[in-house]
């Protein structure tokens, strides 16, 4: 069947996460050259219909307007669609709530859908004989008409049958389940170029897809009297584009990198460079800040209006192979960071702690050489330094993210062409809180800079970044290496005076301060003499774990939290939303003098819970035990301060991958399915539902089908949240509603506008090589001042049950922290059984295992601690008890059984079966 020639068409885009798949649709059919120069996305709201009338109608050959949240009735979710339909000066396609916008357009009613259902696979029929796009010799190509075939659908909504004008005709119904009522999934107009069609052509899970978008297509060449070609679209109306296929390949050459695989911090690569070259005099002089100096321009950079001076970062290493490879982590951190000289009045500590149940722990342990910090309401970076006062930065009408983005990409063009990549090796570690959101996405207003007199109150931490020239780290092999980012970065004003210069950019601004990014030779030589002499003869840990969690309290009831569920599902129906992950808050306090604080005696008589901890860092000890998770993490600055008090701390046990870029690919791994305790004594799982991968999915879609064709999008897990979800790793995301900004605000007032900080933010590394690796800051402790909160929530669809929903916010929290106080659900006891089974979807609560498999992992039903199991083992009853990573209540031995049956099971495990403590098989 001949493909017509691509007319110019406009996607009118109603801020959905589908719309990017519509793109991609035409570029199965289409060249990406072609696709670019005649496919245009549109936000729906970038013109007024005025402008749109006027400047873009003439100039357009078709226009498709994309699903969408919201009502086709509501104008202010549906905009100039009805307008535009009613004029129907170009041959129009309606895609779910485009397609109920011609229902509306032309005098049909809106109802909710009989059974509302998001991201499932239907059959639908069109009717006989075929009408409008199903009748075109593309769609009869090879299919006979008669046969059902397979769609997504995704609404909550649907086009009334019984209210359909004249004018408009029913072309394809669902098949419905015995006893349920059909619906209406494709509508023609019966004189005009019109087409809906209620499911999705465009989700990588439909299908018949192309057949689709062909015959309509050869709809628009018939409208048009079958031109031989169309001209390209005017770079006007291109420049309106909000996203398109990716023009061309990323620019950055790929570099040579070991395997990935490894868990979060890195690993093991091959070395280069990796002892010093001996050129000492480079690294130091590129240190040394050089305005005014005579020098070459170095190309390749994008920060116009400077000419760099540069001699280029080195990224060195040195393994120190078997020498220290038993040493505890804990040990080396204690040393390198805790007690190192002077350490008191560091800026920061970091500890990337990422732990898995089987294998040795990775880790990096830094001391950061400097602190951005930015707040939202002032527009404002502060940096700040060891025996500094904090220097401020106004960024006026720039986000940081662009401020940042361009510093880092500065950073990384000074790197040597070849640099090997593998893990960290150096560069920015920290955090966006959730509220950075205001800053990035789509639609969603900036608040109004504060006024002067807001300089005068301390302001919140809404991104935090360290900066980490050099660090100890450990593989997953329990090999140490020392790594470092070596030399430094200067740039001579191109004009003017070097103040106004670096206000520009991050990079001029920050080597006006003083900055020098790399470290030394003889600072690196330092560290390197120093772990060498720790890592042979480690000391013993001085300080202990807390005893006790601090006990925390929800901010509201659970009524409270209920309701607010029932207000997510009522949005749900309304078809606004498909997905909300609400959330609230928990709080605790940790005394702030220590002089209240306990002898060990008194700790353990009150270990159910109390206030006694006063260093953050003994209630972390206690965290990577009591919940190790593969993105655990220790950050402290103690220097900063918040709203509630000097010193932020982040206690954090996330076990989700927001985003991971490894050699160029980006990868994101959502997690769904947290465990609802049923009954006591066992552990059933709740079945994940599938539309959460779509949301959080939803940004690498943007990428382009450019960049999943190119392997930039690699894979999704496979596991069960993504089983069968082929979409998911190609980048196809399955469903629906564009998360953002309609979502995002939505849930702000579902959340009384309650500030979430760090809590939902991305916390981690982006090395100084791009390399980069970020958590979803889940099931985490952060203390600001005197106060620990932990947020907690969890996704809610139109399925949820608002009591399971409540109680897994609770379970969620006591993994974290055990005891919880104030909570109006069953009440929390200690566990003492080492032996569970669990029934149910064998597939549980996925973690990221070293091998790149998943581990497995639940909580105890009785007291909600941990339970692990491993790679590739089958399904599924499991033993262990997660006391295991609660020195408190599990004696030792119990440790080393876990450890030792889990090495058993997993050479030699078959079948199902319950296991005793002893490894029997019973
Ligand atoms: C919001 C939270 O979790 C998010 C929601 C999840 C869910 O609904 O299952 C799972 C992981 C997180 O992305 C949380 O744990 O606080
Ligand atoms: N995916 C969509 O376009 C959904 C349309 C509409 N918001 C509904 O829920 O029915």
């Amino acid at each position: 069947m001949e493909l017509p020639p691509l007319p110019r068409t406009l996607i009118l885009d109603y801020y959905d996460s589908y719309t990017n798949n519509l793109l991609t649709l035409f570029t199965k059919l289409y060249s990406d050259a072609e696709v670019l120069r005649k496919v245009v996305v549109v936000k729906a709201d970038r013109y007024s219909w005025d402008q749109f009338r006027q400047d873009v109608l003439p100039n357009v050959d078709c226009v498709i307007l994309s699903p969408g949240p919201g009502r086709p009735d509501k104008s202010s979710d549906i905009g100039f669609a009805l307008e535009l339909l009613r004029l129907h000066p170009v041959p129009i396609l309606g895609v779910c709530l485009g397609h109920q916008a011609i229902g509306v357009a032309f005098g049909g009613k809106i109802i909710n859908t009989p059974q509302i259902t998001h991201g499932h696979v239907v059959p639908v029929l069109p009717v006989h004989p075929a009408l409008g796009l199903f009748a075109s010799p593309a769609w009869k190509d090879g299919f006979t008409a008669t046969e059902p075939f397979e769609v997504v659908v995704y609404n909550s909504l649907t086009v009334d049958p019984t209210s359909l004008p004249d004018q408009l005709e029913v072309t394809a119904w669902s098949v419905p389940a015995p006893g349920k009522e059909r619906t209406v999934q494709g509508l023609r107009h019966k004189e005009f170029p019109i087409w809906g069609v209620q499911y999705h052509p465009e989700s990588i899970s439909s299908t018949r897809g192309t057949a689709l978008l062909r015959s309509f297509l050869l709809a628009v060449d018939a409208h048009h009297s079958n031109p031989k070609s169309y001209p390209s679209l005017l770079p006007s109306i291109l420049s309106a584009c909000a996203y398109r296929v990716a023009a061309a390949p990323s620019s950055r050459p790929s570099t040579p990198r070991t395997p990935g695989g490894g868990p979060w911090p890195t690993p093991p690569i091959s070395p280069e460079g990796s002892q010093s070259s001996g050129d000492e005099a480079d690294a130091d002089e590129g240190a040394r800040l050089n305005v005014n100096a005579n020098v070459n321009a170095v190309g390749g950079l994008n920060a116009p209006g400077r000419v760099p001076r540069f001699r280029g970062f080195r990224l060195v290493e040195r393994s120190f192979g078997e020498v220290g490879k038993g040493v505890e982590t804990r040990e080396v951190f204690e040393q390198v960071v805790r007690s190192r000289k002077g350490k008191e009045r560091a800026v920061g500590e970091i500890w990337l702690d990422g732990q898995t149940p089987l294998r040795s722990t990775t880790a990096s342990l830094a001391i950061p050489s400097f602190v951005l910090t930015y707040a939202l309401s002032s527009r404002t970076v502060s940096l700040h330094r060891q025996d500094k006062a904090p220097i401020t930065l106004d960024l006026g009408e720039t986000t940081f993210w662009d401020w940042f983005s361009d510093g880092q990409a500065t950073l990384a063009a000074h790197l040597p062409p070849q640099v090997v990549r593998g893990g960290w090796r150096g560069g920015w570690v920290g955090w966006f809180g959730y509220e950075m959101k205001e800053e990035s996405l789509a639609g969603y207003r900036r608040r109004p800079k504060a006024g002067n007199d807001a300089g005068e109150q301390v302001e919140e931490v809404d991104a935090c970044w360290a900066w980490v020239p050099s660090m100890a780290q450990r593989t997953g092999d329990g090999e140490w290496l020392a790594r470092a980012v070596l030399g430094n970065v200067s740039f001579l004003p191109s004009s003017g005076s070097p103040e106004a210069e670096a206000e520009a950019d991050m990079i001029s601004w920050l080597v006006w301060q003083g900055i020098k990014f790399g470290a030394s030779v003889r600072e690196y030589d330092e560290l390197v003499t120093s772990l060498s002499t720790i890592l042979s003869s480690p000391q013993p840990s001085k300080v202990d774990p807390a005893p006790a969690f601090p006990t925390f309290r929800p901010i509201a009831t659970g009524d409270d939290y209920r309701g607010r569920i029932d207000s997510c599902r009522e949005a749900i129906r309304q078809g606004e939303s498909y997905e909300l992950t609400l959330t609230t808050r928990f709080e605790s306090q940790i005394p702030s003098s220590s002089s209240t604080r306990p002898t060990n005696a008194d700790a353990d008589a009150d270990a159910t819970g109390s206030n006694s901890v006063t260093d953050p860092y003994e209630l972390y000890l206690r965290l990577r035990t009591f919940n190790p998770a593969y993105y655990s993490a220790w950050m402290s600055f103690p220097s900063l301060s918040t709203p509630r008090g000097h010193g932020v701390h982040v206690l954090s046990s996330s076990p989700e991958r927001f985003l991971r870029i490894e050699g160029g690919q980006v990868e994101m791994m959502p997690i769904k399915g947290t465990m609802a305790r049923v009954k006591p004594g066992q552990c059933v799982y709740r079945r994940p539902h599938p539309l959460r991968p779509a949301v959080v999915l939803h940004p690498v879609n943007r990428c382009g089908p450019e960049a999943h064709r190119a392997g930039i999008i690699r894979r999704a897990q496979p596991r069960d949240d993504c089983a069968g979800q082929v979409g998911a790793q190609r980048g196809d995301s399955r469903g629906g509603q564009e998360v953002f900004p309609a979502s995002v605000q939505l849930l702000d007032k579902l959340e009384a506008g309650r500030r979430r900080g760090i809590y939902s933010g991305a916390l981690g590394y982006i090395g100084v090589d791009g390399e980069t690796d970020l958590s979803v800051v889940i099931r985490t402790i952060v203390l600001e001042g005197d106060r620990l909160s932990i947020g907690a929530g969890g996704a809610i669809t139109w399925l949820s049950d608002r009591h399971a929903e409540w109680d897994e916010v609770l379970t969620k929290v006591r993994s974290v922290v055990g005891v919880l106080d104030g909570v109006d659900a069953a009440p929390f006891l200690p566990c003492n059984k080492t032996e569970y089974t669990l029934t149910g979807s064998p597939k549980l609560y996925n973690e990221l295992g070293d091998s790149g498999k998943p581990v497995e992992r639940g909580f105890c039903g009785d007291c909600g601690s941990s339970l692990w199991y491993a790679d590739g083992i089958k399904p599924h009853q499991i033993y262990f008890h997660g006391g295991l990573f609660d020195p408190q209540t599990i004696p030792a031995p119990t440790h080393e059984l876990f450890t030792r049956n889990m090495e058993v099971w997993e050479k030699s495990y078959e079948g199902e079966g319950v296991f005793s403590e002893a490894g029997q098989r019973v």
